[in-house]
């Protein structure tokens, strides 16, 4: 196999397109449409904001007036007489099936509490201070939608470090960091000791938080209170196999959700499992049975389908050889994706304490991305 990054030969086609071949042997085609405006000359684009700098409409339809190349860039001249050069490394990029494949995510599907030890645990100040912690908390992420930093302060101050670093908080009607226990701050039932079955939170939101972290800053004189997770594209998939009608309801029905308390209204509605639309692949699961709104029905099947589908997708996730049921402890933070991951807790007695906050979506793959663990 030949140097990818090497131009072998480049024709034109009579249909407008310049077909490359590259030392690897692959042969890409480029329309002249998208060869001129990817021109990154520096009257067509920005390089130091990595902008482009026309309007679409001001992009000419021109066509190729003749071109050159050697082994690392071809070199263009347009109808119009502007020019424009190449690079073989910026062109073998968007090779369709390649580009495509590198934008898509590979989560890592898990069952269960074995994912214990596969999930990234490390010191705060490795995550805080070093650039290998901080790729191994999101790589976990990325790959399991859970990660756990451990020796932080037990404090609101101490945890908020940490949710800077996974992207920043995110504020909600719920406030920025956040704290709870059993005293109703808030019209729901997170603020009480009832246990609460695993979900995702925000399902009434247009934008539903990316990332919750949670720390327990204390839990005294009493029992229960236990974490419990589960891999809600694990659950997706397996309600695809058994009950493949069930999935695809879910991933078309419109399911309103619904948060109110005085002076807040929220209500959003969407499918329960999000499918990237082109690889047909979960993108998103939005499970809550409390946070469903009262809703009407188109008619009787619609109706039934719903409750029949959603019951199929809670037995997996109510089923605890799929859940991870674990203790937070004071000290250990948990950050895990919203997108992906439903949480809930056992019911409990005594004084516990939680802190934490959520993280957008866009914040944490913004960070994840900078580190170069995704395109
Ligand atoms: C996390 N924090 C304690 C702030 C609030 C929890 C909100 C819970 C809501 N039922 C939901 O599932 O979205
Ligand atoms: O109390 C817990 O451990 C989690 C409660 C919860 O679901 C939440 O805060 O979103
Ligand atoms: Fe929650």
């Amino acid at each position: 196999m030949g140097d990818e990054n090497t131009i072998q030969t480049v024709t034109l086609s009579t249909d407008r397109a310049l077909i490359v071949t590259f030392g690897n042997g692959k042969s890409i085609r480029y329309e002249d449409c998208w060869l001129r405006d990817h021109c990154r000359c520096s009257s067509c684009y920005h390089a130091s904001t990595f902008q482009r700098a026309h309007h679409i409409l001001v992009i000419p339809d021109v066509t190729i007036s003749s071109y050159e190349f050697d082994s690392s860039q071809i070199y263009v001249t347009w109808s119009d007489d502007h020019k424009s050069t190449y690079r073989a490394e910026f062109l073998i990029q968007f090779d369709y099936k390649t580009w495509k494949e590198s934008r898509k995510l590979k989560p890592i599907l898990w069952k269960g509490a074995s994912v214990e030890n596969k999930v990234t645990k490390i010191d705060v100040d490795d995550f805080l201070t070093t650039t290998d912690g901080a790729k191994r908390v999101f790589q976990s992420l990325l790959d399991y939608g859970v990660a756990l930093i451990t020796g932080v302060g037990v404090s609101t101050e101490a945890t908020e470090e940490v949710c800077k670093a996974l992207g920043g908080v995110q504020h909600t009607i719920f406030g920025g960091m956040w704290e709870f226990t059993t005293r109703a701050d808030h019209a729901d039932t997170a603020y009480t000791n009832l246990p609460l079955a695993v979900h995702n939170d925000n399902t009434y939101f247009t934008e539903a938080a990316g990332l919750q972290i949670l720390h327990c800053l204390q839990h005294t004189q009493g029992a229960g209170g236990e974490t419990l997770l589960v891999d809600g594209f694990f659950g997706a998939e397996e309600l695809k196999r058994d009950h493949p009608e069930d999935f695809e309801f879910l991933t078309k029905f419109n399911l309103e959700a619904e948060y109110i308390e005085e002076g807040h209204h929220h209500t959003y509605a969407a499918p329960v499992i999000k499918l990237d639309s082109e690889t047909q692949e979960p993108v998103q699961i939005r499970f809550n049975v409390y946070d469903r709104a009262a809703m009407a029905f188109k008619n009787s099947e619609e109706c039934r389908s719903y409750y029949r589908s959603l019951r199929n997708l809670a037995k997996y996730y109510e089923d605890k050889d799929n859940q991870w049921q674990f203790k937070l402890k004071p000290g250990t933070v948990m950050a895990m994706d919203n997108f992906r991951v439903l949480h809930g807790r056992t019911g409990f007695s005594g004084s516990r304490v939680l802190c934490g906050s959520y993280v957008s979506r866009s914040d944490w793959l913004d960070k994840a991305r900078s580190l170069g663990l995704i395109q």
